[in-house]
Parts: structure tokens; C-alpha cells; sequence
């Protein structure tokens, strides 16, 4: 299996970033929703996208955000990557691609094989289906530590490329691997201490399980 690629999430001190950079991640993602513990202000996310260019790819996280917001957010972080964490629809996704030029990947909340069937949908309108829990609460659609079955999801064989979020820490991201066969995995509570506060030891664990795998 080839080494999968890793997305640290919620990242908003320079720690974090760092210990994501050392730790080889591919992906550092800024969380763009005001409801989240890791919610980052645009200034924030200036900082933090200037020190991470050309050292590790920006992801920015929305949910169901508008045109000027993504914008703003873009700017400012000078972002890679489009993560759509709410309810976009493959039109919305589609749309964004085009106007910002950015790759997108859009979650899928997963609790049924029904909502894996959904994925396909996106085919041709975002560039990756990223697999996460489906959360008891729309206020939070992600970044609870909630996992689900993976058996639903292994090896999936989408019109994308996918990922695997929800949940995953460096005690289960090993048998997460083996199991789904994911080309990446995102983890943002796995490696915390507590809500939005970034452990660096935990950020180093979990990428070195992830290589491990
Ligand atoms: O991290 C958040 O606060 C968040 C808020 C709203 C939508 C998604 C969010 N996080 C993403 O959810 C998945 C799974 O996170 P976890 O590892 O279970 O905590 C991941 O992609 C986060 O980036």
C-alpha cells in the first residue's frame, strides 16, 4: 500500500503548524466556521498561510460559507485547497472550483451505506470525497472525534480520489489503513489535548502511525 497522505486539521497557532511541517504532513488545515473551536480569524489565517507556503499545503475549511467569505479567506491565507464541510451540493461545489480555481474536496457525512452512494455524485464537481462521521448535530458537522464504520468505505472505487476523517488518532490510524485502504487520512481531535488545543507529541505520533501502516 502506498504511503498515505496526512491532513493535520485545525491548525491555528504556529506550534501546531510546525509540528505538522516536522512531522511530514501533507495538508495543514485552517478551520473557517465561527462555531468551531478552531476557528481562525482571517489575520490569523495571513500568518499562519504565509509561514506555511511551499512548506506544507493550506486547506481551508467552510461550511456552507458564502462567496465573499471563501474569498476573503483565500486571500488572506493564500489557500491550496477548498475543504466544503457542510451541505454543498455538487453544483456548489462545482461552482466554487471554477470561480476560485482551487482543487475542492467536499465531506461526506457517513452513517449508512445510503450515504456512501451519495459520494458519487460528486464525481467531476470536487476533486476528493473526504469519509467523515456523521455528527448528532448539524451546529458541529465535524471535528468531534466521532468515527464510523469503515467497513463501509473500504476501498472505495468513486469516480474522486478520497480520504478518511472522523475520529482517527495514532492508536486506531493503523487499523483504519489496513482496513479502507485510504489514500489519505484527517485528523483534528485525535491530536488534541482538548477542543481546538493542538498537541505537538500527538501531531508527531500520528503521522509516524500513519507512515507506520
Ligand atoms: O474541526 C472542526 O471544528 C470542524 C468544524 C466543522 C466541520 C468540520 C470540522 N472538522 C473536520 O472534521 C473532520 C473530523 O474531525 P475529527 O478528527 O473527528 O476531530 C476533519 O476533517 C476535521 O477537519
Amino acid at each position: 500500500m502506498p504511503t498515505p497522505a496526512v491532513k493535520i486539521c485545525g491548525i491555528s497557532t504556529h506550534d501546531a503548524l510546525e509540528a505538522a511541517v516536522r512531522a511530514r504532513a501533507a495538508y495543514a488545515g485552517f478551520v473557517f466556521f465561527a462555531k468551531s473551536p478552531r476557528n481562525v480569524t482571517p489575520a490569523q489565517a495571513a500568518e499562519l498561510g504565509a509561514r506555511a507556503q511551499g512548506r506544507i499545503q493550506r486547506v481551508g475549511l467552510f461550511v456552507d460559507a458564502n462567496d465573499a467569505a471563501i474569498a476573503e479567506a483565500v486571500t488572506a491565507a493564500g489557500l491550496d485547497v477548498l475543504q466544503l464541510h457542510g451541505k454543498e451540493s455538487p453544483e456548489r461545489a462545482a461552482q466554487l472550483r471554477a470561480r476560485f480555481g482551487l482543487p475542492v474536496w467536499k465531506a461526506m457525512p457517513i452513517a449508512s451505506i445510503g450515504d456512501v452512494a451519495r459520494a458519487h455524485a460528486y464525481g467531476g464537481a470536487a476533486d476528493l470525497m473526504l469519509f467523515d462521521a456523521k455528527t448528532p448535530t448539524d451546529a458541529l458537522p465535524g471535528g468531534m472525534g466521532l468515527s464510523f464504520d469503515w467497513s463501509l468505505i473500504a476501498h472505495w472505487d468513486g469516480p474522486i480520489k478520497w480520504g478518511l476523517a472522523g475520529g482517527l488518532n495514532a492508536e486506531n490510524v493503523g487499523q483504519a489503513l489496513a482496513l479502507t485502504g485510504a489514500p489519505l487520512v484527517d485528523t483534528s481531535s485525535g491530536v488534541e489535548s482538548a477542543p481546538g488545543v493542538k498537541d505537538v507529541d500527538k501531531i508527531a505520533a500520528f503521522c509516524a502511525a500513519a507512515r507506520m501502516a
